[in-house]
């Protein structure tokens, strides 16, 4: 596979781009960041002419694929009305309809930009709640990147949130955050009920809110034990304390309501971005009455230029137009597609003496090298193999398939049998080439 003129594009872009890429986790790529050229449907290319099956689907956003035709023709039109107004407008009541109408736990909804920003937002409306100011959050969980609740990246640093662990201690992950900005986080290994109920039960007084992922996609794809997002939930509910399911990732991709909905578990909030609008930038929290209207009683400020902007909403709306169709046959599709692909990989690596797991929920699911039997909780996720993973990513683009370095893959509505069987045939070459990934 060429890369030069990724290699070259990325060294024009040192001179100007801080880091050479926009994220800071899009350098881990080897065996190098590529340049994308464009992508249509399951497949993106890039400006060395590599065409790949696309399960990194830009870290999750593009649930209809590349350059999807009703979410252009639906974008297209908002655009020639106007980008944005800083008024109000029909999309933006349109979507937030929409939104109570799919998401059980959705009286109402607000709109921002990002992941990140909804979880801000998502505190400070628990913060004010409740009037406590503690926030519980889990290892190997990821809610953005701000200072009120960044402590490393999961996957890629394990040492700043083992570091604190026993007393419970929340570390901040990289410089250039305030030393003092999580004093009011408190940090717990998840799937834990024991150390769940007594934290809750000693500290109820100070904690506003427990923030985590309904099943921890940012960490292993591991899914809550039996019970423990019941527990969660009761232990929240008696102690008055908000609970946020941070449904970034599983929001519109488990089903059209998420995660919860699937579990049967109304959180008092819940936060979305990525999907929801198939790659254009747009966040939301969506929560009970009681607590989403000290945004109407002016107890809580929520601000954002482009808030609801018309580009966006339109878009979120053909994102679940299409979702919806045919009674969900999109989520029929990628559920068997990923099924196919979980399943596939599992028959793989037993061919091949290939030690492993993939914990695949649904149309993501995390692969991971390692002896141990599962990955059920976020110490064995730290004990995979990562390394080899890395390699095997690098290696898979030979085979023309672009995955994320950490194992998280993406399926979309526009995936098909072909795509799978292409993609299985392309992991059975890695296997069978490669003598480091057999036992
Ligand atoms: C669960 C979760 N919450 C929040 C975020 C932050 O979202 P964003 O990157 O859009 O700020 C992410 C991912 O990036 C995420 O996976
Ligand atoms: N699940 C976490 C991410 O996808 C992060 C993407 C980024 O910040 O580039």
């Amino acid at each position: 596979m060429k890369t030069d003129r990724s290699r070259q594009m990325l060294a024009e872009a040192n001179q100007y781009l801080a880091g050479g890429v926009a994220s800071s986790l899009r350098a881990a790529m080897k065996p190098t960041p590529l340049y994308a050229a464009g992508g249509k449907g399951a497949r993106v290319y890039d400006v060395d002419g590599n065409e790949y099956i696309d399960y990194l689907l830009a870290y999750g956003p593009l649930i209809l694929g590349h350059s999807h035709p009703l979410l252009n023709e639906k974008v297209y039109q908002a655009m020639q009305k106007g980008y944005t107004f800083g008024l109000q407008h029909e999309g933006e009541i349109a979507l937030a309809k929409r939104l109570t109408e799919i998401l059980p736990c959705a009286d109402k909804v607000v709109f921002s930009g990002s992941g990140t920003e909804a979880v801000m937002m998502a505190l400070r409306l628990a913060r004010a709640y409740t009037g406590r100011q503690k926030v519980v959050r889990f290892h190997g969980h990821y809610h953005g990147w701000s200072d009120a609740i960044f402590t490393s990246f999961p996957s890629a640093d394990m040492k700043s949130q083992a570091a604190g662990s026993a007393a419970g201690e929340a570390v901040p992950g990289t410089g250039g955050q305030s030393v003092n900005s999580l004093e009011d986080v408190i940090l717990l290994p998840w799937n834990e009920p024991d150390v769940l109920e007594r934290t809750l039960t000693e500290r109820r007084e100070e904690i506003a809110a427990v923030i985590t992922e309904p099943i921890m996609c940012n960490s292993g794809c591991i899914s809550p034990r039996e019970g423990y997002l019941e527990a969660m939930r009761k232990l929240t509910e008696q102690y008055g304390i908000v609970l946020i399911f941070d449904e970034v990732i599983t929001g519109f991709r488990l089903g059209l309501g998420g995660a919860h909905e699937r579990f049967g578990i109304t959180p008092d909030l819940m936060t979305m971005g990525k999907a929801l609008a198939g790659g254009i930038a747009l966040s939301a929290v969506a929560g009970k009455n009681e607590i989403m209207n000290l945004v109407a009683e002016g107890r809580v400020d929520h601000l954002g230029t482009l808030n609801g902007n018309t580009v966006s909403t339109a878009a979120a709306m053909a994102v679940l137009d299409e979702l919806g169709r045919d009674n969900g046959a999109a989520y029929r599709q990628m559920e068997r597609i990923a099924g196919q692909l979980a399943e596939g990989i599992r028959s793989l690596m037993k061919k091949y003496n290939v030690n492993g797991v993939v914990n695949q929920p649904g149309p993501v699911f995390h692969m991971m090298f390692t002896d141990q039997q599962e990955v059920a909780h976020f110490d064995q996720f730290g004990r995979r193999d990562a390394a080899k993973y890395g390699l095997f990513a690098e290696l898979m683009l030979d085979e023309g398939i672009l995955l994320r370095p950490n194992g998280l893959w993406y399926v979309s509505a526009v995936h098909g049998d072909k795509e799978a069987e292409e993609t299985l045939k392309a992991v059975e070459n890695v296997f069978a080439k490669r003598p480091e990934f057999t036992a």
